[in-house]
């Protein structure tokens, strides 16, 4: 069976739909085929009595992410506010202490402050000077290829309090080891998500909001807009292209001709498809190292929401060993107060641990861990329990988007949404604001519907990269920085100035002995 279309989208995620739709609206017709019985890719939203909704995969949105609230605008999907009114809660070495949302977790250890200050600020400055578009282009790019996160939090931190709270900081925010990312592909990322702030805060940040009846309808609306063009189980395994067009083909034989091809999957899912002609040397290598992260989202139901009552909003930091398995939390009740829920992440080399356990023994493992955060036993007694694996589903490969090890971005990343011939490239992966977030693969998906806009000479080449106007429904508030932030010393500063104030005191009480005594 063959059919045809002028562009081929693969991956009915948020970003080949939003291609496709950007496409539909410019009179440009298109077929979507996508591997998976459903669209939404990495969003997934479960719809059951037990928990009247939830989101299993992609949830967040925020000031800032300001093409994912618009195109949620346009399809009238509204967001309501994720939980933050009580304090957050710092669990570690069976010590729960509580902190005021928006403030540094209460590190008591003076020396301990000035290090946090110091590898938060630090991770910030060293941002500036790389561009989004291009973070081989930075300065100091190769230099900060080489390394890892971890090398860096070595030569950096002086206490184990920060390095310890620097790797969870990593693993929540990108799903990896500090031991495993590229400082410089680490840097970027927080960089574009608008600062280390703007990635980790609730309100004014990236977990503000959720949206009322779950983040799968935006992939549902956007099919529903392109009436019957998404062909659901159709795995994309071969894509031919010459001078005449492009043909791509099902795992099931059928053929799609078209003139043009945009592949809106993760890079290195794009392995299981075989090109004609074979990719260029530097892609081929870009999409075998670019990995997906490891995660697995948890949400746990109670009878009531118990941990407001003792003053917690229900964010948590937790940090421990296996017997602690989620680092981060957030309250997922209803914002009618429904459906009393705590959300968190199992991440990285925990989850690779974890995974083999059976779902009730990390449940049990769950529940005590918040038990003994939340100091009582009613944190045992869940009504329910969802969790959800991102590392075995096979048209994802994990999430929440693909990790660089060192090299890889100085080395392959410019190849990243290079197009090669008629094809183009989508997916968060690719985007420069909020990659690795639904906002990221709606940036990406609109960019390569009009790259091929361009090419087909319907608009002009500055027209394909555009600037998103602000949200203004939801603006983001600059966070300001304190004079004490700014201008608190490093660890290592500290001690110099107390080593050299030191010894100008035992310098001039020689002088002053010499003075008195020696002459
Ligand atoms: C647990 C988890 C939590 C997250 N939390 C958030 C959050 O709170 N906020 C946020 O903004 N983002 C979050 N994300 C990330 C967000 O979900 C993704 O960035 C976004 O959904 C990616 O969209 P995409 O279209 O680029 O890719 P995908 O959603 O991965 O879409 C790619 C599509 O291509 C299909 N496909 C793959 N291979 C083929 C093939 N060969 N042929 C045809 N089709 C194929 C897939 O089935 C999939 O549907 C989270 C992700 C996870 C996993
Ligand atoms: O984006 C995915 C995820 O929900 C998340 C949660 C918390 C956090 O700090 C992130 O950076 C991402």
């Amino acid at each position: 069976m063959s059919s045809e279309a002028p562009v081929i989208v693969v991956g009915a995620g948020i970003s080949g739909l939003s291609a496709a739709k950007w496409l539909e609206e410019a009179e440009v017709d298109v077929v979507v085929l996508e591997a998976r019985d459903r669209v939404g890719g990495r969003t997934l939203t479960k719809r059951d009595p037990l928990v009247k909704y939830v989101d299993l995969g992609g949830s967040y949105v925020g000031p800032t992410q300001n093409y994912v609230l618009r195109v949620a605008k346009e399809l009238g999907i509204e967001t309501y506010k994720v939980y933050e009114e009580k304090d957050h809660l710092f669990y570690k070495n069976d010590s729960t202490r509580r902190f005021r949302p928006g403030s540094l977790p209460p590190i008591w250890n003076p020396l301990a402050l000035l290090d946090l200050n110091n590898i938060m600020r630090k991770i910030d400055r060293m941002g500036k000077e790389i561009p989004v578009e291009a973070p081989w282009k930075a300065p100091h790019a190769e230099e900060w290829d080489k390394m890892t996160f971890l090398q860096f939090l070595n030569d950096t931190c002086w206490t184990k309090t920060v390095k310890d709270f620097s790797k969870l900081f990593i693993n929540v925010n990108v799903t990896s080891e500090a031991y495993e990312a590229s400082l410089l592909w680490f840097l970027w990322y927080i960089k574009q998500c608008g600062g280390t702030k703007r990635i980790f805060s609730t309100t004014n940040g990236g977990q503000e909001r959720k949206f009322v009846g779950g983040s799968l309808q935006i992939s549902e609306k956007l099919a529903a807009r392109l009436k019957g063009k998404v062909v659901l189980n159709s795995p994309v395994v071969a894509i031919e292209q010459d001078s005449m067009g492009v043909v791509a083909r099902t795992l099931d034989g059928r053929e799609y001709k078209g003139s043009y091809i945009i592949l809106a999957v993760p890079p290195s899912l794009q392995m299981k498809i075989h090109f004609t002609p074979s990719l260029s040397p530097l892609r081929n290598q870009l999409l075998q190292r670019a990995p997906m992260g490891t995660v697995m989202k948890v949400i746990v139901y109670y009878k009531r929401t118990f941990w407001r009552e003792k003053g917690f909003c229900g964010s948590m930091i937790i940090q421990g060993g296996d017997d602690h398995p989620i680092p981060f939390t957030l309250d997922d009740t209803k914002p009618d107060g429904s459906y009393p829920a705590i959300i968190g992440f199992i991440l990285a080399d925990k989850l690779r641990r974890l995974t083999k356990l059976t779902g009730e023994e990390r449940k049990q493992l769950v529940c005590q861990s918040f038990a003994k955060a939340l100091g009582t036993d009613e944190a045992l007694k869940p009504v329910h329990y969802e969790e959800y694996n991102w590392m075995s589903e096979q048209y994802s490969g994990g999430g929440y988007t693909a990790m660089y090890p060192p090299g890889a971005l100085t080395m392959y990343g410019r190849e990243l949404r290079e197009p090669v011939g008629r094809m183009f490239f989508a997916g968060t992966e690719t985007a420069t604001s909020w990659s690795g977030y639904m906002n990221g693969a709606i940036q990406a998906g609109e960019r390569s519907a009009r790259e091929i806009l361009y090419s087909m000479g319907k608009i002009t080449r500055d027209k394909i990269n555009r600037e998103e106007p602000v949200f203004t429904d939801i603006p983001g508030v600059p966070f300001t920085t304190t004079f004490w932030e700014r201008n608190l010393p490093s660890v290592g500063g500290f001690l110099t100035f107390m080593s050299l104030i030191t010894a100008l005191g035992a310098a001039s009480g020689a002088a002053l002995w010499y003075h008195k005594y020696a002459k």
